[in-house]
């Protein structure tokens, strides 16, 4: 960690899911819906969790063995976001610590942003169903721009919305592609480690500056007063 890092921050972008989220019950649950129309069993949450950063397709790998190119695998993923579409907010919330941490940025006049992967159509739903999207400065989806992270550009568009330079922003992310789009977009970077991390390399490799336990270290990090 660098304390000349965290005291320019003027900015904070979160990633949505396992982070500011847990929205793996819900994506693991259409899943399981998806399996028992082919007549499978349901999966453990367990086996599914660890996948839900890589969206639709991390789903539907772990639940059906396909991937992109395997013939089934576009009926498979427009099947599994029926079943997702129909239960977006049966169980996910935010994690324990992030209002109270939201609030925290908020009573500093620290502007924050959502930038994830996941599509306008869902996540525009979730965020105003959390009553996120009266809070957040801009919420960056999967396809705002050309391009999804690993990729920079959805981080500096949402730097830009927030007119914030890039460098003066940290984000905050529970999946390398989320620590491999900071550093591609010049930002800092922490690592959630209450969200869903993936299965690859582990996060003390990602070159994050520091890895957070709870929401609330992130205040400790910024040199923020809690609420
Ligand atoms: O839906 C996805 O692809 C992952 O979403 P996230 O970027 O908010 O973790
Ligand atoms: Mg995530």
């Amino acid at each position: 960690m660098s304390a000349g890092t965290a005291a320019a921050v003027r900015g904070v972008l979160f990633d949505l899911d396992g982070t500011l989220i847990d929205s793996a019950p819900d994506l693991a649950g259409a899943a399981n819906r998806l399996r028992a129309d082919h007549g499978l069993e349901p999966l453990p949450l367990e086996m599914l969790r660890p996948m839900v950063g890589s969206g639709a397709r991390g789903m539907v790998g772990v639940a059906f063995g396909v991937v992109p190119g395997e013939a089934q695998f576009e009926p498979l993923r427009d099947a599994f976001l029926a079943h997702y579409d129909a239960m977006l907010l049966e169980t996910t919330s935010a994690f324990a610590g992030v209002d109270e941490m939201l609030s925290a940025l908020d009573a500093a006049g620290i502007p924050w942003g959502i930038v994830t992967n996941k599509a306008t159509r869902f996540t525009s739903k979730i965020v105003a169903g959390l009553k996120l999207d009266e809070r957040a400065a801009v919420v960056v989806c999967g396809d705002t721009t050309p391009h999804a992270k690993p990729h920079p550009e959805p981080l500096l568009h949402a730097a830009r919305a927030m007119a914030v330079a890039p460098e003066a922003v940290v984000y905050v992310g529970d999946d390398l592609r989320d620590a491999q789009a900071a550093r591609a977009a010049g930002m800092a970077m922490l690592v959630a480690t209450w969200g869903y991390l993936g299965l690859g390399e582990p996060a003390h490799s990602w070159g994050a500056h520091a890895l957070l336990d709870a929401p609330g270290q992130l205040l400790d990090w910024l040199g923020v007063p809690s609420v």
